[in-house]
């Protein structure tokens, strides 16, 4: 199987690397200096294996279609990307393994099929052609927005073979509401207040408070027509004791200066609420803190001084 990497970032490299050590025909589409890096030592995946590997990488893309494209940009990218890749993703499956709502929607707006993903797995850009695998998790894969086929089948065995451990599910729309609603929860009060994951289930008063932005986001959800096979209660609290000693991932763009993923994670489920009729205060509430801390965090005066 051909596959391109569209976004060979931190969790796009990890994929694509894994996915080439096993064999597989893999082409990384990413940016420099990451992929000048690449060209010229190969890619470094360290952490939880530590390994160079031999793997094609450019910036621009290519005129031949692969067999699947696995789209791994951050949710505010995906558009341009896809745009840019517009007449290779054309009747090709597209597979979303991002964060946030939204993403998969805008494969089919452009022609592509698309798989929904959701992964656990954690890594991070150390410098240029450098990834540090962190969590090994997990990965759910299924049809966007519903149901299986054996290309879908196909693809979880390949993953499988590379080591990343994958699923498929016939409801895929339901766990990539689900993780967005944990994540709207953990993300956003995480960064608000700069602690780690575990710090929300050890204190009572935010644990309380994530708990109504659960509850707020599975309504909007079910009144949307989502079902969940694990409820998010549950995957909120699993997600809380499998990662009390992270700092989330949003405050982690906050102290790099990068854009947050907000608008496709709280900014959806208020988006969602509108359209059955329900308010999202809580939700509307975090996104709006979070969007004054992008702006205000270059301000000296958010100090004090
Ligand atoms: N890093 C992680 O551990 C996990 C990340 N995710 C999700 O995966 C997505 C990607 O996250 P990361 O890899 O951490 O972000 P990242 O910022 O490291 O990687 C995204 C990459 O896409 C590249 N890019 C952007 N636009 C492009 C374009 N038009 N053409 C080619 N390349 C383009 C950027 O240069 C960047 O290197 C996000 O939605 C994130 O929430 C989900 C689970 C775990
Ligand atoms: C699971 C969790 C909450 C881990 O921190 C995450 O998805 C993130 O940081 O974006």
């Amino acid at each position: 199987m051909k596959v391109y990497i569209l976004g060979a970032g931190a969790i796009g490299s990890l994929f694509g690397g894994l996915l080439a050590k096993a064999g597989v025909d893999v082409l990384l589409i990413g940016r420099d200096p990451h992929v000048k890096s690449i060209g010229e030592r190969g890619l470094v995946i360290k952490g939880i294996i530590n390994e160079e590997i031999r793997v094609n990488a450019t910036t621009s893309i290519p005129k031949e279609k692969p067999d699947l494209i696995i789209l791994s940009t951050k949710a505010y990218s995906t558009e341009d990307a896809l745009n840019s890749a517009k007449d290779i993703v054309r009747e090709t499956w597209v597979l979303s393994i991002q964060n946030g709502i939204g993403n998969e929607d805008k494969i089919l707006r452009v022609g592509g099929k698309a798989i929904g993903g959701i992964t656990t797995n954690g890594a991070i850009l150390k410098e240029p052609g450098i990834v540090e695998w962190k969590g090994k998790g997990i990965t759910i894969i299924g049809l966007y927005p519903q149901g299986h086929n054996e290309f879908v089948e196909e693809v979880a065995e390949l993953f499988n073979k590379a080591g990343l451990e994958t699923h498929t599910s016939d409801n895929i729309i339901g766990w990539i509401w689900a993780k967005a609603i944990v994540n709207s929860a953990i993300n956003t009060i995480g960064s608000i207040l700069e602690i780690k994951n575990g710090l929300i289930k050890d204190n009572q008063y935010l644990l309380s408070a994530a708990m109504e932005v659960i509850k707020e986001g599975c309504r909007i959800a079910l009144q949307n027509g989502i079902e969940f096979e694990v409820p998010p209660m549950e995957l909120f609290f699993q997600t809380l004791e499998q990662t009390k000693d992270n700092y989330n991932s949003m405050l982690q763009d906050l102290w790099r200066g990068k854009r947050t993923e907000i608008d496709y994670i709280s900014g959806k489920i208020v988006e969602y609420g509108k359209y059955v009729n329900l308010e999202a205060p809580m939700n509307s509430l975090l996104w709006a803190l979070v969007k004054a801390k992008e702006e205000l965090r270059n301000n000296v005066w958010r100090k004090g001084k």
